[in-house]
């Protein structure tokens, strides 16, 4: 028997509700690592606290790819670990395994047809990447510019991204700058946060929506108007943002994070002014879903890691330690208490 460290839902915030470390429950439990053929044992290196969590929270999570999280039973989400016993012939002792189901468990004994082997290669020995630059928020970033962004090299484009300092606007941003945008110009939650857009990563241009009036630093930092929207956050930045671009622009409608604690399907409506806007100058603004395009994952993470290799791509992290902290990490996230990908780290 192995003694294991796991945390379980203990209360749901309530829909209209901000969540709280308390919402969660750490426990301890005596588990049995016998494995049947086909499965691995594995230890926990990284767990990754990610918005949509936010949504599992809730008994309708009010998107129909994610399952709410159930009472007293063990949350799960994006982790990476490492095999320490396996019957499962594709994987061996050893090997770096990840999964989008990863229990928050110091341990566990999983179907190893479920994971994904990792090449430590690919992210040069920082295996936490595998949750952020070179794992779902980065592809998420690729895939969204690419996708969705119509952004075309010597054509003079400004680039917007809301949630600039996160996983995937960080990202986001030196794509848009590699891909040839003019303008790069970050909005996010600090003076330091804009900062760091500026000096590490190369943005053109930091905001700080928490200074006030965000539709004249917009003004004076977009003086031929915005062509591309990376959008991740929804609600009040969104709007002055979209009243700011050029006929023909592009949303790329990535996330809605200011509205994540409300009551609202997904994505949330639009105010009518702002319908108005992307109606009358012809922007399109389609919802974009990173596990809707699982055939150009891989070629996606050779990309992000080769960028990443080579320090065209900068990685910025915020790094807890122990399982006890997940509540904490992911509370922090949701209002801002990271720089790039929240991770935690469970074990070395
Ligand atoms: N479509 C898809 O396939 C995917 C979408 N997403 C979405 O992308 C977005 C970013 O996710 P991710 O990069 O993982 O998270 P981040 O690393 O960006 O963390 C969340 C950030 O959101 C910002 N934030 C929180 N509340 C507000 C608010 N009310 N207004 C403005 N900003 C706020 C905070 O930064 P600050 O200090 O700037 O306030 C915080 O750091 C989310 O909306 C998420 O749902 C993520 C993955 C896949
Ligand atoms: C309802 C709000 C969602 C906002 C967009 C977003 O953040 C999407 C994130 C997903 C995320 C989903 C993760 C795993 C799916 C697991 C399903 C389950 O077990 O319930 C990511 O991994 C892909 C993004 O599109």
């Amino acid at each position: 028997m192995l003694n294991v460290k796991r945390v379980v839902l203990r209360s749901r915030p309530g829909k209209n509700g901000h969540p709280i470390p308390d919402n969660f429950r750490v426990e301890e439990i005596m588990k049995s690592h016998e494995l049947k053929e086909g499965q691995v044992l594995v230890r926990t290196l990284f767990l990754s606290v990610d918005p949509y969590m936010r949504c599992r929270m809730n008994d309708d999570t009010g998107a129909d790819y994610l399952l709410p999280w159930r009472l007293d039973e063990c949350v799960d989400g994006g982790g990476v670990g490492v095999v320490e016993a396996s019957k499962n012939k594709a994987l061996s002792v050893g090997n770096i395994v990840t999964s989008f189901n990863w229990h928050w468990q110091t341990y566990d004994v999983m179907d190893g047809s479920l994971l994904q082997k990792v090449d430590p290669e690919m992210v040069d020995g920082h295996l936490s990447y595998v949750l952020g630059a070179v794992g779902m928020p980065g592809l998420t970033a690729l895939l969204g510019v690419r996708e969705k962004g119509h952004v075309t090299a010597g054509t003079h484009q400004t680039m917007v991204i809301s949630g600039a300092a996160g996983a995937c606007g960080s990202v986001a941003g030196q794509i848009g700058r590699l891909d040839g945008c003019e303008r790069v110009v970050g909005i996010c939650g600090s003076d330091q946060k804009c900062q760091t857009l500026v000096t590490e990563l190369g943005f053109t241009a930091g905001i700080n929506y928490r200074n006030g009036d965000i539709s004249s630093a917009l003004r004076e930092q977009c003086p031929r108007g915005i062509d591309v929207y990376f959008d991740n956050v929804g609600g009040p930045i969104s709007d002055a943002v979209i009243s700011q671009m050029n006929p023909g622009g592009h949303v790329i409608l990535c996330g809605q994070i200011s509205q994540y604690n409300k009551d609202v399907p997904y994505p949330p409506p639009l105010s009518e002014h702002t319908q108005d806007a992307l109606r009358r100058n012809n922007i399109t603004r389609e919802r974009f879903v990173v596990l809707n395009y699982l055939e150009k994952h891989e070629e996606g993470l050779m990309q992000l890691g080769h960028w990443v290799k080579m320090s065209q791509i900068k990685v910025l992290e915020t790094v807890v330690t122990g399982i006890e902290n997940m509540g904490e990490a992911f509370c922090s996230m949701m209002t801002g208490g990271n720089v790039g990908k929240q991770v935690v780290k469970i074990s070395d």
